[in-house]
């Protein structure tokens, strides 16, 4: 049966006709909120075409050094963000998206929305955030601590340190180890940091539903970051027994501030309100799907719901997300949840925390004045220029290998105490070099985790990349021959936008579920690259050098990173800067 949009009927006459089968057109609106901006996409929901989009750009964007107006100094590893942000991206993209597509509000049957993930906040039992409160706005564990805050590494060591201890059998769904990123290890922070904002704290809720929460007046739960972050298992979250061994006042963190009904993906979560609709431009009453994490709902964008597709979401930081019937442990991996990314397999999430991130890192810190200048005189942006430069070397050449490990590691050492490591320097090397060597360092950290993967019993027959770095041909190239195998690139440049929109069309009922949506409004270029099998030899050499730097730094050969960490913590703390 072909799925039709629902409720056409509902849409003024005169409405714009679909070509297909002259229906009415009904629209969907999508929402990613990402790191540093959020991106709206109003798509058709007969055929996926993206029809207008639209970027909002957050104020604060990342707090790392201070709070907004506060010159006091926040310590190393703490990432924030303003919630404040996020409600003024609903104000802004979503109209300016509906106006970009000149679709009016009452064609659009269903907004879904994504998040960075786990980005996690304490409200009220109301949902008002506590850092929008005057009595908790001053203190830095009253607001929303971002994905990739990593200063709860500590509280991480002894979550996995005692679930292993106690024999928990959840952790083997974590691949042995929580990240330091993960709800748990941010809240204990709270908690042993702060413990009056963790009193203050009635909820602790994600950001992907937080934003439905503000979208339909209503708190709702999803079961993806519930299993990946809230490590909800089996119906169940960890025990207020093992909870109480981290620390005794945390025994009942997910029964006092987690438990909810949880919603599978692509389920309404409710409708628009009145007060939603004046800050969105939709109408009141238009169906909200539940929340979902940028990674996991672009795989529908991506055409990536097949067992073994796996999909690398390439940005800022990698998620890779991939679909399997079979339940198995791979030690590593962020974890692995029934129903996850798609109803009726089990989704495994991996991911590295740093790849986009670390390239705009050397073109900050390593690249002189000259290249802005030639860059600039061939027309090209910094990445697009030491790209084309390192392009034309002979793989091996700059004669360098890198750890991808500049913001820890997130899979499969799960370690956010390492840090990267850059091999063979010589007064010869170029700036192009080094960027080359951290694109392939990227793609050794993936090769690790596919590997992972595969040799646990979770096989990977084809590899999809979506997300922004998918438009540098350069790093695509070094990804297949790396990986020795195609990759394929996602149609669409939105797609974590265009998978909540996608999500949307299943909640407003115009698909039976997310396949058969993702069938009509997602999309991929099967085998845009394809390995060079001679490239590929040289990398099965340096592969084998990054191995042996992986396994001499990483898994517990020399614990030089790790010191290097504490002495520079050490001297932070008695100096005024970092
Ligand atoms: N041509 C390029 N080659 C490699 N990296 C790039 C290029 N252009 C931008 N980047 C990196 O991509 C990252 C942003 O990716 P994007 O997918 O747009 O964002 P996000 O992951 O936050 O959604 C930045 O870290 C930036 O350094
Ligand atoms: O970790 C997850 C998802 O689990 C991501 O939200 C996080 O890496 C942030 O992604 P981006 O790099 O901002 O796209």
């Amino acid at each position: 049966m072909t799925p039709q949009p629902t409720s056409p009927g509902d849409l003024p006459a005169g409405s714009p006709r679909s070509p297909r089968d002259g229906r009415p057109d009904a629209c969907t609106v999508g929402v990613d909120f990402g790191t540093l901006s959020a991106r709206a996409v109003v798509v058709r929901v007969h055929d996926g075409a993206e029809l207008g989009c639209a970027v909002h750009t957050y104020r604060n964007g990342v707090i790392d050094r201070s709070l907004p107006g506060s010159a006091a100094l926040l310590p190393p590893d703490w990432a924030l963000q303003d919630p404040r942000d996020w409600r003024e991206a609903l104000h802004t993209a979503v109209p300016q998206a509906l106006a970009a597509a000149e679709v009016d509000p009452s064609h659009v049957i269903g907004i879904g929305t994504d998040f960075t993930s786990c980005t996690v906040l304490p409200t009220t039992a109301d949902g008002v955030p506590l850092a929008e409160l005057p009595a908790w706005a001053d203190r830095p564990h009253a607001w929303p601590k971002l994905w990739k805050h990593h200063a709860a590494q500590d509280q991480a060591d002894r979550i996995n340190a005692l679930a292993h201890q106690r024999g928990e059998p959840w952790i083997r769904r974590y691949g042995g180890r929580i990240s330091a990123e993960w709800q748990y290890a941010k809240a204990l922070q709270v908690l042993e940091e702060d413990p009056l904002v963790y009193a203050a704290c009635a909820r602790w809720i994600e950001a992907a539903d937080w934003i439905v929460w503000q979208l339909t007046g209503t708190e709702s739960r999803n079961t993806c970051t519930a299993g990946y972050k809230g490590i909800h298992q089996d119906g169940a979250y960890p025990s207020p027994a093992y909870l109480a061994g981290l620390h005794p006042d945390f025994a009942d963190f997910p029964a006092s501030r987690l438990d909810h009904s949880l919603l599978p993906l692509g389920s309404r979560a409710g409708t628009v309100t009145a007060e939603a609709a004046a800050l969105t431009g939709l109408r009141p009453g238009t169906p909200v799907a539940v929340g979902n994490v940028d990674a996991h709902v672009t795989a529908p964008a991506a055409g990536a719901v097949e067992n073994g597709h796996l999909l690398a979401i390439m940005g800022t930081s990698t998620c890779h997300v991939v679909n399997s019937d079979a339940l198995a442990d791979v030690p590593g991996v962020c974890g692995v949840v029934d129903g996850g990314i798609v109803a009726g397999a089990y989704g495994y999430e991996a991911g590295q925390s740093g790849v986009g991130d670390i390239f705009a890192w050397w073109l900050r810190q390593g690249v002189p004045d000259d290249y802005h200048a030639a860059a600039e005189a061939a027309g090209e942006d910094l990445h697009e220029h030491l790209s084309r430069l390192s392009a034309k070397q002979p793989v091996g050449a700059h004669g360098l290998v890198a750890l991808d490990w500049l913001n820890g590691n997130r899979s499969t050492l799960v370690d956010h105490h390492l840090s990267g490591v850059l091999v063979g320097l010589t007064l010869d090397t170029r700036p192009e070099d080094v960027y080359r060597a951290l694109l392939e360092a990227t793609a050794f950290g993936t090769r690790v985790i596919v590997e992972a993967l595969e040799e646990h019993g979770v096989p990977v027959t084809e590899f999809i990349v979506a997300g922004g770095l998918k438009k540098n041909p350069l790093l695509m190239r070094i990804y297949a021959d790396v990986l020795r195998r195609p990759v394929s690139l996602a149609t669409s440049d939105q797609g974590p936008a265009l998978g909540s929109a996608i999500h949307a069309a299943v909640a407003a009922g115009a698909y039976p579920d997310v396949r058969a949506a993702a069938a009509r409004m997602g999309g991929v270029e099967r085998n845009a690259y394809l390995p060079d099998p001679d490239n590929a030899d040289v990398y099965d050499e340096l592969y084998a050098e990054y191995r042996a730097l992986h396994g001499h730094f990483g898994t517990g050969g020399d614990l030089l990173l790790h010191r290097l960490r504490r002495l520079r913590n050490r001297a932070r703390a008695h100096g005024t800067e970092h």
